[in-house]
């Protein structure tokens, strides 16, 4: 493609912008109908104040911004024509030299031959240190200049250079003006360069001179200075600014010119060069890959608390949650005889002797049952044991306790009154704690329905007059001593799953998007599906060892019930997983920064975990919200899990199979909100520079 300028047709153009418009927000419009013309070999320095938009038109010629209406024509066929160096640092400070250019150099297409000998011919040229070094040990001056390497070492047509000076000594910036001039020398080459110095622009062929969303001037440096009859380019750019506030009447450069953006209808077709190329390929998928091993292989640490975390936080929850309490303080007040529960071991515990305390028999009963036995000389200094915390409950056995329940059993519907009230046992609790108010209820049931049991066969009764005549046959599914870890494990494994690798790839990603990594690497001809699959990748491998660990702890170590499919089971995890992962994309994109990203993640974790049945079964919310927490990204997967684990159901069965299809569907709508937030955010550079 041969571009010529509107201005001077005659001349081949590298790029041409044509009535550029961009504004981020209504109120903050950054291009305002810029005109510019690059013309081939030679170097265009962009000068303007710091905020007038250079970068955002920088990302817009290089195909990662896009216009609001205007066009920009670039005469380079693929990105692999552009060397960009962006205005921060953009290097994975974790890599040496060596994996950085090799990193860049595979994206860009060379062999590891020509990757090798441009690096050390740009290492002497920049003068930085051996390939081996580490890029967060360089100086801040090294590293632009390694900055700078990357973005010559593919050796493009276009250089675009956002602030390649700053933090470079005097010494260094000539030189590396003074190579811009003799690449540009040959005619081939073009330059676009930005910097705060603008006396070093001097040196540009052509000057760019931006401000308001505009170019107040194209020309050579002599041209402009001699226009205005000034001795330097800082003074030009004054008397033209000057004459830009008198001209539109205000020193405001941020006037509101909402009325004269080109409303939809006005916008002209917008075409932006250079868009992320649609294919996905093996070198750079490659590249991408080992890169990603390179990170953590650096990060150690980091992959060490990847993987200890699901083993520690499974073995916490086996060991801290779901048994059963022990110790439980219980008040006694007998006052079937005098000298309290100490005389109860005069009596032998067994036999039909019913001229024995029962009491004893009762309270020995209990006592095996996780149960400690305090005892107390009334109701009223036992009531307030409990009430200081000392106890969870009392227990109170009347005068004639034995005598009455005996009478109870012999004389049934004939027992006397007397005798009915004196039998009972009547028992105070502390119910502030439900769980603990409940467990002790139950033993306290269960053992006196032993202890009466135990009484019956002693005396020769048919044991079964003493017991509730229901009987627990076999339970179908699980034991019937259910125990509460084995309903909550299912949960668990899901949301860890889910959360694990979330974290893993918000982390990853919004440190490469802040950093301008990922920025960087788009430019470079990286794309997005590219980017996601590659992570994907390396994530599914960590994600693999990370269930296998939590399979390890669950299931193996603490025997919690899995009598279904194996390899159902895992696929079930992975695809959970992945949905986690998918999540973590879609909220590195929403959020700009760590501290938003990380209420955006803890924001979810406790409506999720409590919507989604796991801490409490989902028949006993209130409607309204049973009828949403079906649809959430766990409810349906722990429920299909819970079926493959606890029941050994098959896929085919419809618990089963809508745990899978929740977790596809909310892949699907997760991958389709980060294409959607890209788009619409125009972008991937974090606004917070
Ligand atoms: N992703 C974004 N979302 C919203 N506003 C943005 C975004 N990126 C930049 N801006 C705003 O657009 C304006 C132009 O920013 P830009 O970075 O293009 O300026 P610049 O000329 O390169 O500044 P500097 O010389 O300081 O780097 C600024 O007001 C900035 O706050």
């Amino acid at each position: 493609m041969n571009l010529t300028s509107r201005g001077d047709p005659a001349r081949d153009m590298m790029v041409v912008v044509d009535k550029a418009y961009k504004r981020y927000t209504p109120y903050s419009v950054v291009l305002r109908g810029l005109n510019m013309n690059v013309p081939t070999g030679t170097i265009y320095g962009l000068l303007g104040p710091s905020g007038c938009g250079k970068t955002t038109l920088l990302s817009c010629i290089v195909g990662r911004g896009s216009l609001d209406s205007g066009n920009i024509s670039v005469n380079v066929k693929s990105k692999r024509s552009i060397g960009y160096m962006p205005q921060e640092l953009a290097l994975y400070t974790e890599f040496s030299i060596r994996e950085t250019t090799l990193y860049y150099g595979r994206i860009f297409g060379l062999s590891f031959e020509q990757i090798h000998s441009r690096t050390k011919e740009l290492l002497t040229f920049l003068d930085l240190p051996s390939e081996d070094s580490i890029v967060g040990k360089l100086s801040g001056g090294q590293g632009r200049r390694l900055s700078l390497m990357i973005a010559l070492l593919h050796d493009p047509k276009l250089l675009i250079l956002d602030e390649p000076t700053v933090g470079v000594d005097p010494v260094l910036s000539a030189s590396i003006w003074q190579h811009l001039l003799t690449i540009c020398a040959t005619g081939k080459k073009t330059v676009i360069i930005t910097t705060h110095y603008i006396e070093e622009a001097r040196q540009a062929h052509t000057i760019g001179l931006m401000r308001g969303g505009t170019l107040l001037a194209e020309e050579s440096p002599n041209q402009l200075m001699a226009r205005y009859n000034c001795n330097n380019l800082e003074q030009a750019f004054l008397e033209l600014s000057k004459k830009q506030s008198i001209a539109s009447g205000t020193q405001d450069e941020t006037v509101d010119v909402t009325e004269s953006y080109p409303s939809p209808e006005d916008k002209k077709t917008v075409v932006t060069p250079l868009q992320s190329t649609k294919y996905i390929s093996k070198a750079r998928i490659t590249a991408q890959l080992v890169k990603n091993y390179y990170w953590m292989k650096r990060n150690k640490p980091i992959m060490c608390f990847l993987l200890l975390l699901p083993l520690v936080q499974c073995f916490l929850f086996c060991t801290c949650i779901g048994r059963d309490p022990r110790g439980l303080k219980l008040a006694v007040v007998n006052h079937e005889f005098e000298g309290g529960l100490n005389r109860c071991m005069q009596y032998p515990s067994r036999g039909c002797n019913l001229s024995y305390p029962l009491s004893c028999r009762y309270v020995e009963n209990i006592r095996k049952k996780t149960i400690v036995i305090t005892e107390f000389p009334d109701i009223a200094s036992a009531k307030e044991a409990v009430r200081h915390n000392r106890a969870w409950g009392l227990i109170y056995f009347a005068q004639n306790y034995t005598e009455a329940l005996i009478e109870r059993i012999s004389e049934k519907d004939k027992a006397s009154k007397m005798a009915m009230e004196l039998s009972d046992v009547h028992i105070y609790q502390d119910m502030s704690n439900q769980y603990i108010g409940n467990l002790m209820r139950r033993d306290l049931l269960m053992g006196y329905v032993d202890f009466l049991q135990d009484l019956f066969r002693d005396c020769g009764w048919p044991p079964q007059v003493a017991d509730i005549p229901i009987l627990m046959e076999p339970a179908i599914y699980g034991n019937n001593n259910p125990s509460f870890v084995h309903f909550t494990a299912p949960a668990i494994i899901s949301l860890f799953e889910f959360y694990l690798p979330m974290i893993f790839t918000v982390g990853a990603i919004l440190m490469e998007k802040m950093a301008g990594l990922l920025e960087r690497s788009l430019v470079a001809g990286i794309t997005i599906p590219e980017v996601i699959l590659s992570h994907i990748v390396v994530q599914l491998v960590v994600l693999v060892i990370q269930t296998a660990i939590m399979m390890f702890v669950l299931f193996v170590l603490f025997d919690n019930p899995l009598i279904g499919s194996i390899p159902w089971s895992l696929t079930l995890l992975l695809s959970i997983g992945l949905a986690g992962m998918c999540y973590g994309f879609m909220v590195a994109i929403l959020c700009d920064t760590d501290t938003a990203a990380t209420f955006m993640g803890l924001g979810t974790f406790f409506p999720l975990a409590m919507l989604s049945g796991m801490i409490w079964p989902l028949e006993g919310m209130h409607w309204i919200l049973r009828s949403v927490g079906w649809a959430l990204p766990l409810t349906l997967p722990t429920e299909a899990f819970r079926g493959i684990s606890a029941r050994n159901w098959p896929v085919t069965h419809p618990t089963v199979y809508k745990g899978f299809l929740s977790s596809l569907g909310w892949i699907g709508f997760f991958l389709l909100m980060t294409y959607s937030s890209v788009k619409l955010k125009k972008g991937l550079r974090a606004k917070s520079k």
